[in-house]
């Protein structure tokens, strides 16, 4: 083989887990990188660049001035040699090692690009070659190459000699993991069976799954509430329960699916621990998931916000619903509503309109719960 290119990555990432992904600037990303200035001499940084490829742009554009200068290097040298050996000697050269590199690049703006793996520089092509006789064919020629057959000038039909063509340098490769930053603008926060999925088809043309047992929604279903003049989107986030900011019940995946909404919709289920029912009440379902989303990311649960109080069909839901006014009282508008039956839907809307469109908003705060 002309050269060698190893690549080792090691053990799957999971995207969930990428430790630092959080809150590290494309700053800090660069002071990683081995070309960067502060390596101490040039001459030093140039030598360890030829050892190691990044995703990185910039580090690209400094591999490929390398390649570059590699190619001409070699083409000055095939011209000097009188066995007219067209093929860059490239043994031992490029051998990269794998890199894993967080927060690469954010795609914020409409239209914006990133190179992520370089294409190979050369071979120079067909083109350059002229007209090839038959039996010379380039994937003949490198197939003869592998078998290492000896090589010679060929002439032409028009007697003017050519060279075998020149396999070229291999391009780079990256594994990348995506991650899409934002999905709505209203994410509807709750406990599993609180009615997210059931409310979501209440109030767009969405159609989840619904079903009467726990983390019936396992990735977030999208909505869409049109406006006459205003259209905003609202995420079904899969519940979440306590524990969840350790990765109970998935935990991690579904708190991150909250970072990339603008606000919060809590839905509480007011059926919930009613008349010795299995469950939490809706007070302490609130608290719990604020305390779930300020542990995973401080001040996630600082987004404007509203409360759904849901299943007010349930009986005895009444008293429920006064003790949950009273308990947040002032902190957040509280909607009543029957998902199943659409009741309380037009309100809601408008509600969710207010919130997402930047209106007066409030905040839910831990300490404006009263709980006991
Ligand atoms: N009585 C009553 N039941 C409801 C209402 N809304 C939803 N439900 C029921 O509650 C159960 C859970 O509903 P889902 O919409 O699947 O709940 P979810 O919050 O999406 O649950 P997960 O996906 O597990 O997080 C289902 O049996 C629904 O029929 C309501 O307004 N009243
Ligand atoms: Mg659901």
């Amino acid at each position: 083989m002309p050269y060698i290119v190893q690549k080792e990555f090691p053990a799957d990432p999971d995207p969930w887990d990428l430790p630092g992904s959080l809150g590290t600037s494309a700053s800090e990303f660069v002071d990683q990188s081995p070309f960067n200035n502060n390596l101490g001499s040039t001459e030093e940084a140039e030598s360890q660049d030829k050892t190691q490829l990044y995703f990185h742009p910039g580090s690209m554009l400094k591999y490929k001035t390398m390649v570059k200068q590699l190619i001409q290097d070699n083409r000055s040298d095939a011209l000097s040699h009188s066995d007219h050996s067209s093929e860059p000697q490239m043994e031992g050269v490029v051998e990269d090692e794998a890199q894993i590199l967080y927060n690469v690049i954010e795609l914020k703006e409409k239209g914006q690009r990133v190179i992520i793996a370089q294409g190979g520089e050369g071979g120079p092509g067909n083109v350059s070659l002229g007209k090839f006789p038959k039996d010379l064919r380039p994937l003949k020629h490198e197939a003869a190459m592998n078998r290492g057959d000896a090589f010679d000038f060929e002439e032409t039909d028009g007697g003017a000699a050519v060279a075998p063509s020149s396999i070229g340098f291999p391009g780079s490769e990256s594994i990348l993991i995506l991650e899409l930053k934002s999905i709505a603008d209203v994410g509807l926060v709750g406990m599993p069976n609180a009615g997210k999925s059931t409310l979501l088809g209440a109030i767009s043309r969405a159609k989840p799954t619904v079903g009467h047992y726990a983390f019936t929604t396992l990735r977030p279903n999208l909505g869409n509430l049109n406006f006459d003049d205003f259209s905003i989107t609202v995420a079904d986030i899969p519940g979440l329960i306590k524990g969840a900011h350790e990765n109970r019940g998935l935990g991690h995946a579904f708190l991150r699916y909250i970072e990339r909404t603008k606000v919060l919709a809590f839905v509480v289920d007011l059926a919930s621990g009613l008349d010795g029912r299995k469950g939490i009440p809706p007070w302490e379902q609130l608290r719990d998931l604020i305390l779930e989303l300020e542990h995973h990311q401080e001040g996630l649960s600082s987004r404007p916000a509203l409360i759904i109080a849901n299943k007010i069909d349930e009986d005895g839901e009444e008293a429920v619903l006064e003790e949950l006014k009273r308990r947040v009282k002032g902190v957040a508008p509280i909607y009543p509503v029957c998902a199943v039956l659409e009741e309380g839907v037009a309100e809601l809307k408008d509600g969710l309109r207010d919130l997402a469109s930047g209106g007066e908003s409030s905040v839910l705060n831990m300490e404006d719960i009263v709980v006991r």
